[in-house]
Order: C-alpha cells, then sequence, then structure tokens
C-alpha cells in the first residue's frame, strides 16, 4: 500500500481499522511488557488509537508514528493536548506533554530522532503493510528501536480472500522475521468475531517478543 492510499483513507474517513476503545489485547497483555512508569512505548503506524490514551493513562511516555496528518491533529484533539509542532527534514515532529508523534514516512525516521525506546507495541501495523514492505519494516524497527521488546497483535485469516489490508500474518512470517532477535511467545489466538470485514474467518493474534 503506498502513502496516496493511506492519505486517501484518512481524507474519507475510511478508517474501519480504528477501534472505539483500547484493544482488548493491550489491555490484557500490557503487563507482560514489565514496564515501569516513564518507561517509553512507540506506537508504529499509530492512526489516532485510543491506545494512546491508554498508554498515557499507564504512566508511560509514548511515541507514535503516522504518516496522517488528519489522524495526529484528530489525535491531540481527542486527549485535548496542544501540540507543539516542528519541521525535521521530511517529517513533523507533535509533542504534546507525554506524547511525541513523528508525521510522515516511518522509513524516514532515524533511530536518533526516536531516542530511547523501552517497548513496540505493534497493532495494525505489520497487517497494513504488504509482504515485501513487512520485510523492510521490520528491519528498521528493529534499528530504530535497538531491539526493543513488543507486543503484536495481527490477523491470520486465508490471505487469497483479500488483497488490502489487513493483511494476514501467520506465525511462520513472525518467525521468520524476529526468530533472529528475539524469543517469541504466543500469547492468545482466537476467532475474530463476526469474521474479517464480516465476510471471512479469521484469528486475533497477540504476540510477545523478548
Ligand atoms: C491499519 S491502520 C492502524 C492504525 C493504528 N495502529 C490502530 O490500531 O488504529 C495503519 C496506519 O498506518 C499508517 N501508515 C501506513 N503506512 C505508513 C508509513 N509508511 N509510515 C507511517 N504511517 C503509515 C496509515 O496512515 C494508518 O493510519
Amino acid at each position: 500500500m503506498d502513502a496516496k492510499h493511506w492519505h486517501q483513507r484518512w481524507e474519507n474517513n475510511e478508517i474501519g481499522f480504528h477501534e472505539g476503545d483500547v484493544n482488548r489485547y493491550l489491555d490484557q497483555f500490557f503487563t507482560n511488557l514489565n514496564l515501569q512508569q516513564g518507561d517509553t512505548v512507540f506506537v508504529p503506524l499509530c492512526g489516532k488509537t485510543h491506545d494512546i490514551h491508554y498508554l498515557l493513562a499507564q504512566g508511560m511516555r509514548v511515541v507514535g508514528a503516522e504518516l496522517s496528518e488528519i489522524a495526529i491533529k484528530q489525535l491531540f484533539d481527542e486527549l485535548k493536548l496542544e501540540p507543539e509542532i516542528s519541521q525535521h527534514g521530511e517529517l513533523l515532529r507533535y509533542q504534546g506533554a507525554n506524547l511525541t508523534v513523528w508525521v510522515g514516512d516511518i522509513f524516514a525516521l532515524t533511530a536518533n530522532e526516536l531516542g530511547t525506546i523501552n517497548a513496540v507495541y505493534d497493532r495494525a501495523a505489520l497487517v497494513a503493510l504488504p509482504k515485501p514492505m513487512r520485510i523492510r519494516y521490520t528491519q528498521h524497527l528493529l534499528e530504530l528501536t535497538n531491539r526493543a521488546k513488543q507486543l503484536v497483535v495481527v490477523f491470520e485469516y486465508q490471505q487469497s480472500e483479500f488483497s488490502d489490508p489487513p493483511f494476514s500474518v501467520v506465525a511462520d512470517e513472525l518467525h521468520q522475521h524476529y526468530d533472529a532477535f528475539y524469543q517469541l511467545t504466543l500469547l492468545c489466538k482466537e476467532p475474530l468475531e463476526g469474521g474479517l470485514k464480516g465476510q471471512v474467518p479469521a484469528m486475533n493474534v497477540a504476540w510477545h517478543l523478548s
């Protein structure tokens, strides 16, 4: 999926991926990350997720990366935060209280800009990208975060059913990306109620990478 696809979706408010509340697996498995107050969680491809509200309420510092400035304006509005906005090369940085969001292409972000990351929360980020981009994304994420531990939430389903995101990311693929760097623990795998897009049987799968 190219940048145009995502910009159009935000412009047209076609954001079926956006959940109305905190993701149930973040709520269930946040403590598995074993973080301390004031630690920093990176949320790649963050959209305007309520998971950021949740992480902030747990006393975390949060750093996001998101292509769409529409999403991030809405995120700061919903959090009632007034951002300080600055330009850093191709990226904009939205900064307010314990939240920083880098607006632009995640591949333009550097480890230096990102700073120290204690954990990564990847929900609907890996699955938003087609396979060749997932290879590039996982390598970039490892470099950006110095291999910080991760909570990863993905879908598994018969990929031939859809050619659009969210893509299916099965266990074998996750192992290919990450086995050399992490121990992968399957936290939960359960049917997605109603199926994916209400059409296709799918599984919700949560992983801890440590
Ligand atoms: C499926 S949505 C998930 C958003 C969020 N994680 C959530 O759970 O609601 C994927 C998001 O990634 C953003 N995105 C896609 N490609 C990106 C890129 N190269 N750099 C930064 N953000 C990107 C899109 O704009 C979109 O908001």
